[in-house]
């Protein structure tokens, strides 16, 4: 950070107020320089009407300055930046009819007009393909999913356990991170990377794959899956390390394939994917944007299969709107 020239920070509507002053605090210190970051000079994007920071511990309810729960409201947000622009044209989907739909629904609207429209267009799979993603609010519903398409395939499954390192509490910040605890995989299990391996090659967090093939190498007591990437990429998944750092510290670690099946996946971890098909079941959405981030990854109206959206699930959060709208009377550019 003493180095650093800039600081990128994509969806910060993910990244509490709270966090967000606590960083400008530390790039303060650490660059021993009280402007604004240090001097850092900080660039942010995101949508506030997506999905909104998640709060792991209760205590946090109870703290000072819960009530900074957006990065807008952070104490630092208005020195932050010389410059706020609002990217207004929607290039992931086509259909004009699509793009109304979605933006009265990332802002709240509940249109019965529009509504009845995505009623009509969407429809469950007759028959579950494995090839089509399926999205869920709750955890425990991918897992389930998971679980039961990888007995489905009927093959020996190979299970690879986590060596974990390190001591309480800093263990268990890995141990509720994404690399699983047990992860089981067979020939033709769906997976998704979930770390950056090598981003000019495209191996990065969130491609999805297929297992084609086991391997022993040397030095690994066991064999290693070999995964054909939707991207045509074909890559031997190795161990690799998760860290819990302090400075050039490592306080807990731990070693896992990076991978997790992935016939269906969270919303959560969704959030900024492009999908060309999906299926959904929002019957279990909660909190404000999960609708609005679930159906609008898809490209096209015909590529969604949705069941169980509840109109009343389709909320913004009242400070969000309050903020773009006061973005917008206050735009200077
Ligand atoms: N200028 C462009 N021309 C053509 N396609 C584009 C352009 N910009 C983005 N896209 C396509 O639109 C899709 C969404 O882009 P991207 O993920 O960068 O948007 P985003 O604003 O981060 O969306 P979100 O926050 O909803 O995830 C991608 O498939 C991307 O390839």
């Amino acid at each position: 950070m003493e180095s650093a020239k800039a600081l990128v920070i994509d969806e910060i509507s993910m990244i509490s107020g709270t966090l967000l002053d606590k960083l400008d605090y530390i790039a303060k210190k650490m660059r021993c320089n009280n402007a604004p970051w240090g001097g850092i000079q900080l660039i942010v994007s995101g949508d506030f009407f997506q999905l909104p920071p998640v709060h792991k511990r209760r205590y946090e309810k109870w703290n000072w300055d819960y009530d900074k729960e957006f990065a807008f409201e952070a104490n630092c947000w208005n020195d932050s930046f010389d410059m706020q622009v609002e990217l207004t044209e929607v290039y992931r989907q086509g259909e004009p009819q699509f793009i109304e739909l979605l933006q009265a629904i990332r802002r709240g609207f509940q249109d019965t007009h529009l509504l009845e429209i995505l009623n009509q267009c969407c429809k469950t799979l007759k028959e579950p393909s494995v090839e089509i993603p399926r999205l869920y609010p709750l955890n425990k519903d991918v897992r389930r999913v998971n679980a039961e398409n990888l007995a489905r395939l009927g093959a020996k499954i190979e299970t690879y356990k986590a060596f974990d390192d390190g001591v309480y509490p800093w263990i268990n910040e890995l141990k509720r991170g994404m690399a699983p605890n047990e992860l089981n995989l067979c020939l033709g299990a769906r997976v998704m990377l979930i770390k950056n391996m090598d981003f000019k090659e495209g191996m990065v967090n969130g491609e999805i794959g297929k297992v084609i093939k086991f391997v022993k190498r040397e030095g690994d007591s066991c064999e290693l899956p070999e995964v054909l990437f939707d991207s045509g990429i074909v890559r031997v998944i190795c161990r690799e390390t998760f860290l819990v750092m302090a400075g050039d510290r490592a306080l807990a670690t731990r070693k896992q394939i990076p991978l997790i099946l992935a016939w269906a996946v969270s919303v959560h971890k969704c959030q900024g994917m492009t999908i060309d098909r999906l299926e959904t079941d929002l019957s279990k959405a909660f909190g404000y944007g999960m609708v609005y981030v679930a159906l609008s990854r898809v490209k096209s109206l015909d590529g969604l299969h949705l069941v169980g959206l509840d109109s009343c699930k389709i909320e913004a959060h009242p400070k969000v709107s309050e903020f773009y709208q006061h973005y917008l009377l206050n735009r200077k550019f």
